[in-house]
């Protein structure tokens, strides 16, 4: 099995993943600079929080290499230009405002001239991916020890794409299903649809099929009949950003499914790195939601689903209160969402 990247440093440039193409077309965009990496992550042909804090700090590093002075604090001042324009492609996910900050910081602490503060910036980007990957593999792990104490195989049932697309490689809630798979403990996947840009339907049944993971499509609003069925052992989600108490932001309709596992006592678990906590905000009331255009709901494709006249409302994301999640599986460890505090620096 090819281990699936959805970003790519190749020969001086970035390639990406265009997940609005898949499943039925594997294409890789390329991306020669960071104006061509707002647009991917508006777009979303990149996409999943960690996927776009990666390519964001790509995106920091091709805007430098534009800039054309040797004078420092020119160069870092237009170096900002560059951040506040990745910084406006999308408001939810903490991971691309957290990348962004680590590349700033890069610069900033950089001595030498613009080039060697321009090398620096490259390095950093590859470690923030380097670095994600292995968080990944630590949260697969972590979920793997607290999820495969029972003797049966486990059915996983998962929202949106919290893959290795949605990373810089072996996702998050996916991470976990790998090592569930890995090491025999996993009897399948449900793998809601996601409505309204599908992205369960199309790219986790999609990263499944590569795996030969067994995967059920099924549309939002089956999640509960499944439930009360007795077909699912236990939720795995991914987050976008995750208040200091636990509240956490995924994508539109995690709060629901958190709400109907609780009414049938199925596992809640997110799963995620630490840096997509915000610690600056103590709960979930304040995470900025995303609204996205409304094509999305009004049309399928080339097909259009509703009567003109009709008014629309698209958040991309909504908040689960701490108080509906079992645990959140981190890199470091598995924790109730009240002790996350102590990770806070
Ligand atoms: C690994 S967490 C990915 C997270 O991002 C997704 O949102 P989007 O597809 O809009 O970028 C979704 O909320 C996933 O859980």
């Amino acid at each position: 099995m090819t281990p699936i990247y959805p970003v790519i440093w190749r020969d001086d440039r970035v390639l990406l993943i265009d997940q609005t193409l898949l499943p039925t077309q594997y294409a890789l965009v390329e991306i020669n600079d960071y104006q061509d990496m707002v647009k991917a992550i508006k777009t979303m042909i990149v996409r999943g929080a960690p996927a776009i804090g990666v390519a964001a700090a790509y995106g920091m590093y091709l805007g430098a290499r534009e800039i054309n002075t040797q004078q420092r604090d020119t160069f870092l001042t237009q170096l900002e230009i560059v951040a506040q324009k990745l910084r406006e492609t999308r408001p939810t996910a903490v991971n691309l405002f957290w990348a962004i900050s680590q590349m700033l910081k890069t610069a900033s602490e950089s001595l030498g001239t613009v080039e060697e503060i321009k090398h620096n910036l490259l390095i950093t980007a590859q470690n923030i991916q380097k670095q994600d990957l292995q968080t990944c593999q630590n949260i697969g792990n972590n979920g793997l020890e607290i999820l495969a104490n029972k003797p049966e195989k486990l059915t996983i049932l998962t929202h949106c794409n919290a893959g290795a697309l949605a990373t810089a490689g072996y996702g998050t809630a996916l991470g976990v299903i790998r090592s569930l798979w890995t090491a025999k403990r996993l009897a399948g996947v449900y793998a809601d649809e996601t409505r309204p840009r599908l992205q369960g339907a199309k790219l986790t049944a999609w990263e499944c099929v590569q795996e030969g993971i067994p995967v059920t499509v099924i549309t939002d609003n089956m999640a509960a009949h499944c439930m009360k069925k007795g077909l699912i052992d236990a939720v795995i989600v991914g987050a976008d950003r995750i208040a200091a108490n636990g509240d956490t932001a995924n994508k539109i309709g995690t709060y629901g499914l958190a709400v109907i596992s609780k009414m049938h006592q199925v596992p809640f678990y997110v799963a995620a790195p630490l840096s997509t906590v915000d610690f600056e905000l103590e709960t979930g009331e304040k995470i900025p939601i995303e609204e996205r255009h409304p094509s999305e709901i009004y049309q399928v494709g080339h097909t259009r689903l509703c009567p003109e006249g009709v008014n629309y409302y698209n958040p991309a994301f909504d908040v689960t209160p701490a108080e509906l999640i079992t645990a959140i599986i981190t890199e470091e460890k598995v924790v109730k969402p009240i002790d996350l505090l102590a990770f806070k620096e």
